[in-house]
């Protein structure tokens, strides 16, 4: 698909920026294979009659390692940034990037994933669409942990290590509003 192959190169260009961010080599993120496993996920939030009685989508950070998400013009994503919601206006033609929480565990909380919710609105539909990144299969099996090479005595890790497969397999089976998956593995 066309979308997906223009996300990826897009992706690819993001992955060099905070791999240099992070004082590394600008391939390094994706030669871990931070920049496959690319899920589609696209919502559709009908209007609303009484829109103060629930939400869109429920508040939570993305699990996976990041995401790009479209916004059609309506208005409804919000970002929690010091305890207060902020909208996140569509803008015409722009992408929202979304760090996730296993992209915080490996760079050790130097980026952070952003808890976001979508409200509910008179107006609508709203839609989006979500490129989620959660990494090349070959990761799955392997020990997934803050990456080696930003562990200091002054920067110890935040997190044990863990195998990527069986925190997607708590991310899939937790009910909602249980604990992030990322809580599990905090030091
Ligand atoms: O619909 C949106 O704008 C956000 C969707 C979202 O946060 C998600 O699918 O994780
Ligand atoms: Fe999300």
């Amino acid at each position: 698909m066309e979308y997906n192959k223009h996300i990826n190169i897009l992706a690819e260009t993001l992955f060099e920026l905070l791999s240099e961010a992070l004082g590394l080599q600008p391939d390094h993120l994706s030669s871990m294979g931070c920049n496959k496993g690319c899920s589609i996920v696209s919502h559709y939030y009908p209007p609303c009659p009484e829109p103060e009685l629930t939400l869109g989508l429920r508040k939570h950070a993305d699990a996976g390692i990041m995401a790009l998400l479209l916004q059609n013009h309506v208005n409804g994503l919000q970002v929690l940034h010091d305890d207060q919601w902020f909208d996140v206006h569509p803008a015409r033609g722009g992408l929202v990037v979304n760090i996730g929480d296993l992209l915080q565990i490996l760079s050790n909380d130097k980026f952070k994933s952003v808890k976001h919710r979508v409200t509910a609105n008179r107006v609508g539909p709203r839609i989006s669409v979500g490129c989620f990144f959660s990494g090349h299969a070959d990761m799955l099996e392997e020990p997934f942990g803050t990456m080696k090479e930003l562990i200091s005595e002054t920067n110890p890790p935040r997190y044990k290590e863990f195998v990527l497969k069986e925190y997607i397999d708590k991310v899939l089976s937790s009910p909602i509003d249980s604990k992030p998956a990322i809580d599990y593995y905090k030091l």
